[in-house]
């Protein structure tokens, strides 16, 4: 299985790169990354400007399809599953710093042959922490030429199944497996209970 990274958003909330955040020792991506190594064969990071990840070791860097002027997490998804040289890609983005492997790993191996393999949290369904198979390519490019840019709005074209929440809670009690940093305010939150955050993300 491969992973994919999304890293091709314009950061406006945060005001900067938010995957280049230091985060204790390491930068966001970093984290995410290093997460992420010991449970795939191949990772993607999708992204519109390498030379910014150069420090990143043993990655594939693809840019995103040219297909649209907007920037969307979709096109992100689509770019990296085109890419993907393995049949099923776990997907994350660059600003989910909590990833916890032992849920990433239950997630690959409890995958059998759906399309969509995903986490449904809360009544939603967390599309950027989610497996998703190559056959998902061609729905999601119908969706992007319908200038359609919900993820889950081409799930009822795919097989999905689901994780719940007492299963991710084994994992990751408060889910801060999912926490995104979006805003700067978050992110000092985040460095000011970094030593919780770290225990309750496992
Ligand atoms: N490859 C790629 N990734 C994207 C694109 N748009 C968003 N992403 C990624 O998708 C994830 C979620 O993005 P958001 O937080 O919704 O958007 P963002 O642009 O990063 O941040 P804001 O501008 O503050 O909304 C992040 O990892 C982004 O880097 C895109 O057009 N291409």
């Amino acid at each position: 299985m491969s992973a994919i990274v999304l890293a091709g958003g314009g950061s406006t909330r945060m005001g900067k790169n938010k995957a280049l955040l230091q985060l204790g020792e390491k930068t966001m991506i970093e984290r995410i990354v290093d997460t992420l190594r010991p449970l795939f064969n191949e990772i993607i990071l999708v992204t519109n400007h390498p030379e910014e990840y150069h420090f990143l070791k043993n990655i594939i860097y693809i840019k995103d399809e040219k297909i649209l002027e907007e920037r969307n997490s979709l096109i992100g998804i689509y770019s990296g599953l085109l890419a993907a040289n393995n049949s099923y890609a776990f997907v994350v983005p660059c600003d989910m710093p909590f990833l916890n492997q032992g849920l990433i790993k239950y997630m690959i191996d409890k995958l059998e042959d759906e399309d969509v393999f995903i986490p449904f949290i809360e009544g939603h369904y967390q599309p950027l922490h989610a497996i998703y198979s190559k056959r998902c390519i061609e729905p999601i490019k119908k969706l992007l030429d319908q200038q359609k840019y919900k993820i889950i709005n081409f799930f009822h074209e795919v097989s999905i199944k689901t994780i719940d929440e007492d299963t991710v809670k084994r994992f990751s009690k408060e889910f801060t497996c999912f926490l995104n940093v979006n805003t700067y305010q978050a992110y000092l939150d985040i460095q000011k209970h970094w030593d919780k955050l770290l225990i309750r993300g496992d």
